[in-house]
């Protein structure tokens, strides 16, 4: 079991990467703290699982891009489940809209809650990793999009791009800590983020002919990355990013 004894917390874990990497936390070992925004029944179902396995989990609510969910998440999961070893960064959104007539609200929740939020969210999960004293690992779900652009992605290519920067920089701050700080960098994976743009049967061929291994990807591939960077396996792993997109970021022709 690599994460027996140890307590991960994720955000935004009611549907899709998050609850899959939730799930197999625990599969491995782990308390889970959830947090969610909106989804109670999807929420409960996931704590349910994770306690037919076994393992201890609670379901948080709360709007990432708001900052006093961070420090509420990680006082609530710290006080019940007793510490935070690993921080899961998995809220996100992506509402697809054209570049040239973006609305300025999209543009500002798309930070709020990708960028700003992860912010308050790391900063809290690291006071408590360092009040600890024992160190931890914070994971960054950022995006094969950090490194590549998307038509009608201009207000959330930038978030991840700047969530594997925060990575960077904070692997440095809390290194001194012991804290590991790592990015993952999802290719396309079927979840609801993406279902309306994927309903185009053109452009889903036109996805999935772009990935060697021939297939868009599940939530559940998320989660031997997820595990291997929250796990003592990834001791000297700080500052690093991991594709986990099927091989489409290298196919160019
Ligand atoms: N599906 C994909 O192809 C890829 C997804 N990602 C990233 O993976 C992460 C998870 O996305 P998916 O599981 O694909 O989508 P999803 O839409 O299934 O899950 C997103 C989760 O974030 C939660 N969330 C959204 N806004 C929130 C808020 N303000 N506060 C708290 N929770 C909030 C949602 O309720 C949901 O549970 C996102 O950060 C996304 O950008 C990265 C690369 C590819
Ligand atoms: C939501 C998109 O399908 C998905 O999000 C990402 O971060 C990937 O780059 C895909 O474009």
């Amino acid at each position: 079991m690599l994460l027996e004894g140890k307590t991960v917390l994720v955000t935004g874990a009611s549907a899709g990467i998050g609850r899959a990497v939730a799930i197999g936390c625990a599969q491995h070992g782990a308390d889970v703290a959830l947090n969610f925004a909106r989804d109670v029944d999807g929420a409960q179902a996931a704590v349910a699982e994770i306690e037919k396995l076994g393992r201890r989990a609670l379901a948080i609510q709360g709007d990432v891009a708001d900052p006093e969910t961070a420090t509420d998440f990680v006082a609530q999961a710290a006080d019940k489940l007793g510490r935070v070893d690993v921080f899961v960064n998995n809220a996100g959104i992506c509402p697809f809209h054209a570049f040239l007539d973006m609305p300025v609200e999209t543009f500002e929740r798309t930070m709020r809650v990708n960028l700003h939020g992860a912010y308050f969210m790391v900063q809290a999960a690291a006071n408590q990793m360092v009040k600890q004293g024992d160190g931890g690992a914070i994971i960054a779900m950022s995006s094969i999009s950090a490194l590549v652009g998307g038509e009608y992605q201009t207000h959330y290519t930038p978030t991840k791009a700047g969530l594997h920067s925060l990575m960077q920089s904070v692997a440095i701050a809390l290194g001194k800590h012991g804290i590991r700080c790592n990015s993952l960098f999802p290719g396309t994976i079927l979840t609801d983020i993406n279902k309306d743009d994927l309903a185009d049967a053109e452009k889903r061929r036109y996805m999935e002919g772009r990935v060697p291994l021939g297939r868009l990807g599940q939530p559940e591939d998320l989660v031997g990355p997820t595990v291997f960077l929250a796990s003592d396996l990834a001791r000297y792993v700080t500052g690093a990013s991991l594709l986990v997109d099927g091989g489409a970021y290298v196919n160019l022709q």
